[in-house]
């Protein structure tokens, strides 16, 4: 496995703040994982994905973004690994029609226009949304509008894509298709993308390889997320939804039935359920 992010001892302070919105932040995440990071309201998620990119320094320490040092003078290399999808779509937007807002971050790096055609077919393609090329962005749906922004960013061939509350904004379905895309995404580009999802969404969350648990802007738990989401007690502790299943599972023990101690998620507590009763 190969690092492709790295923090070592990282501090960020804001400039009109002394307190420490992340401290002594170190952590490794490998090229090709998908990672959701975790953690409530004013954690320091956010925070956490601006040192990825560079729209923050970090105040104390180190990171390195595929072994180059996130500062001053590396900032465009970092910036051009690190591509982000943010939480309101409406905000992303800059071009008159769908191929042109893909094309937008392009034409700011001077690719030739040959090159750039292709990349926004290609990008539009991976996305499914070629056939709302010619289209306004202001008239699509929420989804799709996270869709394109996902395109805008893969047409500028990141490493890395850090989706910061990307779903947050979205319908069910619009989360649900996102989740899709992203498993998608992974599943044919390997270990040329690596995922990072900042989200209070646990499907989301569960989708991901690994899930980092960030609290009071530290680092407290990592592991999978059978074992982050089976411990409701953690969960709780730090301010964290319980997932559903996890919820019924509490109440089914209450009453004394033996409840299988893994993560399930609502489909296989259905089936698990199922499954007993036609035993019984
Ligand atoms: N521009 C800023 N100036 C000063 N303090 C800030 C600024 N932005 C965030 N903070 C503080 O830094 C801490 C971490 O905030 P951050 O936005 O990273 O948390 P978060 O986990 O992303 O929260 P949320 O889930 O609400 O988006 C919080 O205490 C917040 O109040």
């Amino acid at each position: 496995m190969t690092p492709i992010i790295s923090l070592s001892h990282v501090d960020y302070a804001y400039p009109n703040s002394d307190v420490l919105a992340l401290h002594d932040l170190s952590l490794t995440i490998n090229q090709g994982e998908w990672v959701a990071i975790i953690g409530h309201n004013g954690s320091g998620k956010s925070t956490f994905a601006k040192l990825l990119n560079y729209l923050l320094a970090p105040t104390k320490g180190e990171i390195k973004i595929n072994d180059v040092v996130a500062n001053e003078e590396n900032m465009w290399t970092i910036r051009d690994m690190v591509g982000m999808v943010f939480q309101n779509p409406d905000n992303q937007f800059v071009g008159a029609t769908v191929a042109d807002d893909v094309a937008f971050g392009m034409e700011n790096r001077s690719v030739p226009r040959e090159e750039m055609m292709k990349r926004v077919d290609d990008a539009l393609t991976e996305v499914q949304m070629m056939p709302f090329a010619d289209r306004e962005p202001a008239r699509l749906s929420g989804g799709q509008k996270q869709r394109v922004a996902i395109a805008s960013v893969l047409a500028l061939q990141p490493k890395i894509l850090i989706l910061d509350e990307a779903t947050a904004m979205l319908d069910p379905k619009g989360r649900r298709e996102m989740i899709a895309l992203v498993r998608d995404l992974k599943a044919r580009m390997g270990d040329d993308l690596t995922v990072i999802s900042i989200t209070h969404d646990i499907d989301e969350a569960a989708s991901a390889e690994r899930v980092m648990v960030i609290n009071d802007g530290e680092l407290i738990e990592t592991g999978l997320p059978s074992e982050i989401f089976a411990n409701a007690d953690q969960l709780r502790r730090f301010g964290l939804a319980v997932p559903f299943a996890e919820q019924l599972k509490e109440k089914l023990r209450q009453r004394g039935i033996t409840v299988p101690d893994e993560y399930l998620t609502t489909e296989g507590l259905v089936t698990w359920l199922w499954q007993s009763i036609s035993t019984k």
